[in-house]
């Protein structure tokens, strides 16, 4: 396909998207089904004009002065695509499968409208009812934050150091783009994709086949890295899903100790056994029953909650979720945090620690979480979150998460990654 057949499927995609309620990676895996003429690059490039549009959604709007599919395709071509006006002019000439040229209006928006003058909240890319949620905890920074939760992605690897070392690893995916990734010795970094690219599939790869290592985005690593599990401890992931953040940990504990995996929904744990058997992790149990945890009461050297969340900090590769996400969702997510908290603090031993973690940026979910479980816990204490950066993260030219007074935040702007947020909360001795 040429630029403009793809251009108009990006269209169709985006207009099937808005129709209706299913998540845009289905849409556009439907698209892909009904024409099955179309490459795997083609598809890509599709692909990245869809998310593009969508990442970019509002500014892409305000710019062209107009919000329908096609203004917001044409627009992700410019605004990421690497193309100009006259470039895609140029592309779509003589193409029969191509959309009409732009509107003459359109460009004329595109080519006067500064976005500096745009509303702060359009200048961020967010819905406007998140901008106070993503002020609260970011404080002078979001619409930056904003701005760099609406780029592209970069893939991230953690490496497995059971199974392979970091050289090695680096070494087997040379082709593919790896690098040594910021911070941490066991994390790479594939660059985000430019212009009309795509990533390569590292999961193809037999280094990812002989478990030599995960995908995971590094502030997923990070949080998990300051949980600080340690070799021998007994550890229970409270709401372990698929097992990112449960195979870190293993990792970290070379496979010694015992962890537990539980969550409250089972179908989500079921990928957990194959992804522990190509790790070669043998420490981990897992639980999709609740009363199994009845032992565990009070035993606990530390217990994760990687908590169920709007996952505003993933809006990197997931921006179709910023426009379906609404205040009742945000409100019933602080609501399931509280009762997560709740059953999971049960588990901790004196001494020993609860992690709170979330993968997003807002306040409610966060530092107004910490608040109100330390006010209620008096017999937990919180960990100093500066002095976890000091001691477990390698010095990057001075980066640092942010320390909203509760917790870090590592994030696009500060960090380089996905959003996540992380609090340690120590139960007191007696
Ligand atoms: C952010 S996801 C976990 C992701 C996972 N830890 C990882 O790193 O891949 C949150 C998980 O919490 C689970 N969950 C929601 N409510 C829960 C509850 N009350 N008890 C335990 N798990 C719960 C959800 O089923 C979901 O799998």
């Amino acid at each position: 396909m040429r630029l403009g057949g793809r251009l108009q499927a990006a269209i169709e995609v985006l207009e099937a998207f808005e129709a209706g309620s299913r998540p845009a990676s289905d849409v556009l895996k439907d698209w892909g089904a009904a024409h099955r003429f179309a490459g795997a690059g083609d598809r890509a490039v599709i692909g990245n004009i869809v998310f593009d549009a969508l990442r970019h959604k509002l500014s892409i709007a305000w710019r062209m002065d107009a919000d329908d599919a096609r203004a917001l395709a044409f627009g992700a071509l410019l605004a990421d695509g690497g193309m100009d006006i006259a470039a895609i002019d140029v592309a779509l000439e003589g193409d029969r499968f191509a959309p009409a040229p732009l509107e003459a209006a359109r460009r004329d928006a595109w080519n006067m409208r500064d976005l500096a003058h745009a509303p702060a909240h359009v200048q961020a890319d967010v819905p406007e009812w998140c901008a106070s949620s993503l002020q609260a905890l970011l404080g002078a920074h979001w619409v930056e934050e904003g701005k760099a939760l609406a780029l592209r992605p970069p893939v991230d690897l953690r490496v497995n150091l059971l199974k392979s070392t970091t050289e090695k690893t680096l070494a087997a995916l040379e082709k593919a783009g790896a690098a040594p990734a910021p911070f941490l010795d066991q994390a790479i970094r594939i660059a985000p994709i430019e212009a009309l690219g795509r990533h390569p599939n590292v999961q193809a790869e037999q280094a990812f086949i002989d478990g030599w290592f995960e995908v995971q985005d590094l502030g997923s690593q990070l949080a998990a890295l300051f949980a600080d599990a340690m070799p021998g401890e007994q550890v229970l992931d409270y709401c372990a899903g698929a097992g990112g953040k449960t195979l870190a940990l293993a990792s970290a504990m070379k496979n010694s100790g015992q962890i537990h995996a539980y969550d409250a929904e089972r179908t989500r744990l079921a990928p957990m056994s194959e992804r522990l058997q190509r790790a070669g992790i043998r420490n981990t149990q897992i639980h999709a029953s609740l009363a199994d945890l009845e032992p565990l009461v009070g035993h606990m050297d530390l217990v994760l909650t990687d908590a169920p969340c709007t996952g505003s900090g993933t809006w990197r590769r997931r921006p179709d979720a910023k426009w379906r996400l609404n205040a009742q969702q945000l409100e019933r997510r602080v609501q399931d945090q509280k009762d997560v908290l709740e059953d999971a603090k049960r588990y901790v031993r004196p001494g020993g620690r609860l992690a709170y973690v979330t993968c997003s940026l807002f306040a409610e979910e966060n530092t107004r979480q910490v608040e109100w479980f330390l006010a209620a816990n008096p017999d937990f204490q919180e960990i100093s979150a500066e002095s976890l950066w000091q001691a477990k993260v390698r010095d990057n030219n001075g980066m640092s998460p942010v320390f909203p007074g509760h917790g870090s935040v590592f994030s696009p702007l500060s960090t380089g990654t996905d959003g996540f947020y992380v609090s340690i909360l120590q139960k007191r001795q007696s």
